[in-house]
């Protein structure tokens, strides 16, 4: 690389301060940069606004509100209007894999059976500006036909194989910055940077390949975030040239107050949406976060918070409904299984795990769901298979039975255990660690571990302490249960993962943090935030 590919292009009011990379000035370029900086100077105002809405919004929770469904909507609920039709390499979506943006990772996820891959700067990417950078790179690749590569390291090829998955991209959400760039010496969104470099770099040859510009949009909270999102679409089209209504998205239902409002969602989006997905994770995450205040709203171990029960089975029962009469993909989510090496008798009961969880996907209408490993496809193939022999299952409603706010509401019955209190602690320190080393998506104790999965760990815990919950052996939550069993599981975590793989981690900072976080007595929004500081 020569000294003028290290700088990137001068851009009025941009500022770029990450490093940059061999072939960064590939993706930094001069109309990339103004690119994002238009959408930065267009919708930051109205993203910033949608922030201090959902504090607001969370501040009446706090002081007793509970969700519920909007009574200002209630005639967009009430009325007779379907989405657009999906396009045609998304009518059968019965697996989706996803993965984060890394090279081998992407072309593995293309090339595994998959119908779909969505490729992930969100839960399962912590965004070091070098994991962001190489990753659109890797995806502008991919659409120039030229991601293969041989792996260094141990020599193997990587080649993208004939009728490749699909491919969506899973931009941040919008709560997270971008601080490796300012415009006009404001930080920029990371929505906005990641959707707006690869809508830049790719959207063109995407649909030149007869696919599109496709996203998956993450943590939402309301219709008038999903509004935003649309004007983003619009005035991308429109900017770069796109045909009117050619990206395409599908959303995540994956927030508790998102839940009250998914036909408003489909309504805001309804020309270029295809779905809505149950994104269970951060559900439960968003579960605890929003009623944080409400001590009848504590949860047992966090093994025992299932789908099909409760909060969840409602909540997913209502999104297939709602979906389907308006003509959209009811999308289900990902089990936590992956296959266990080495051990063919737990391998084959993590796979069962996975298939009765895709089994009751199925039953229960969904259109096609997730798998975190090329393995899983084949598991979550046959079942859909089997059991949805047309494309997809739009035409199929659900028993008519009306799901209202306090179904919504249902909690999940079962203990409270000290062995899930440590199992929280390990998992979450664990993934902290890991986030904080540039890994966003980690196997941990044979399942998927990602920053969906950890906030519910994180979470949780804050909750049990802070309501000082009693576990089943009669004991209190308390600082001190809580700091004895911190230090005796991080011994137990040293002597799991050896000695100098411990010492040679972040673990003192993801200590700290993770601390921190437990004992504020403000329940942190989202682990990410000041974990971001750690890394950018
Ligand atoms: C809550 C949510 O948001 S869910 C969505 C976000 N989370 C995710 O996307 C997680 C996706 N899954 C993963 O990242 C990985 O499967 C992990 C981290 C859980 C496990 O990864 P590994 O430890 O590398 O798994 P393993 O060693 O079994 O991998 C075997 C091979 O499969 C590949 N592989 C594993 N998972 C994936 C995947 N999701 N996509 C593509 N390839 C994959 C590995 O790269 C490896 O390839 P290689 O043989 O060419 O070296
Ligand atoms: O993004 C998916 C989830 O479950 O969270
Ligand atoms: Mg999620």
């Amino acid at each position: 690389m020569n000294a003028a590919e290290m700088v990137p292009p001068a851009v009025e009011g941009v500022v770029v301060t990450g490093r940059i990379g061999p072939r960064y000035t590939e993706i930094l370029t001069a109309d990339a940069l103004a690119f994002v900086a238009g959408l930065h100077r267009r919708f930051d105002a109205r993203r910033l606004e949608r922030l201090a809405a959902r504090a607001a919004r969370q501040a009446r929770f706090d002081a007793g509100e509970r969700p519920d469904f909007l009574p200002e909507t209630a005639a967009i609920r009430a009325g007779d209007w379907r989405v657009a039709p999906a396009p045609a390499d998304l009518t059968d979506r019965r697996v989706e894999i996803t993965g984060p943006v890394d090279r081998k990772m992407i072309v593995n996820a293309l090339n595994s059976g998959a119908n779909v891959f969505m490729g992930d700067f969100e839960d399962a990417t912590c965004p070091t500006w070098a994991n962001l950078i190489d990753g659109q790179l890797n995806l502008k690749d991919r659409w120039a036909g030229a991601i293969d590569f041989v792996d260094a390291r141990n020599g193997k090829t990587y080649a993208l194989k004939a009728n490749p998955a699909v491919l969506i991209i899973r931009p941040r959400g919008w709560h997270l910055p971008e601080s490796h760039v300012t415009v006009d010496g404001a930080t920029l969104s990371g929505a906005l940077f990641d959707f707006g470099l690869y809508a830049f770099h790719c959207a063109k040859a995407a649909l030149a390949a007869g696919s599109g510009p496709y996203f998956y949009l993450p943590k939402m909270e309301s219709h008038l975030e999903a509004r935003l999102w649309n004007d983003v679409f619009a005035h991308a089209e429109a900017t770069l040239g796109l045909p009117a209504a050619s990206i395409r998205c599908t959303v995540l239902i994956e927030t508790l107050p998102a839940a009250f409002e998914m036909d408003e969602i489909l309504y805001e989006l309804r020309e270029r949406i295809t779905g809505l997905n149950c994104g269970r994770w951060d559900y439960i995450f968003s579960f605890i976060k929003t009623l944080r205040a409400h001590r009848d709203c504590l949860l047992p171990d966090r093994a025992k918070v299932v789908m099909g029960k409760a909060f969840l089975g409602n909540y997913a029962e209502l999104l297939v409904r709602t979906c389907h009469r308006r003509g959209a993909f009811a999308m289900g989510g990902m089990a936590a299984q992956i296959p266990i090496k080495n051990d063919p008798e737990r391998n084959a009961a993590a796979l069962a795990k996975v298939k009765a969880d895709k089994e009751r996907e199925a039953r229960e209408g969904h259109d096609g769901t997730w798998v975190a490993h090329p393995d899983l496809v084949g598991v979550a193939k046959a079942v859909f298979d089997d059991k949805m022999p047309a494309p997809n299952q739009l035409g199929f409603l659900p028993a008519d039975r009306v799901i209202g706010r306090d179904d919504l509401l249902a909690i999940h019955e079962g203990s409270r255990s000290e062995a899930g209190l440590r199992e929280n602690i390990r998992v979450g320190v664990q993934y902290v660690e890991a986030w904080l080393g540039g890994r966003g998506a980690v196997p941990i104790y044979n399942l998927m571990e990602d920053a969906a999965t950890a906030e519910i760990s994180r979470t949780q815990i804050w909750q049990w302490l802070h309501f000082g919950a009693t576990l089943e052996d009669g004991r209190t939550v308390d600082e001190a249960l809580f700091r004895t069993c911190l230090g005796e599981e991080m011994e137990r975590v040293r002597g799991e993962i050896g000695a100098e793989a411990y010492d040679a981690g972040r673990f003192p900072q993801a200590i700290a943090l993770f601390e921190q976080l437990i004992l504020s007595d403000r329940l942190e929004a989202f682990l990410t935030l000041p974990a971001y500081r750690l890394v950018a």
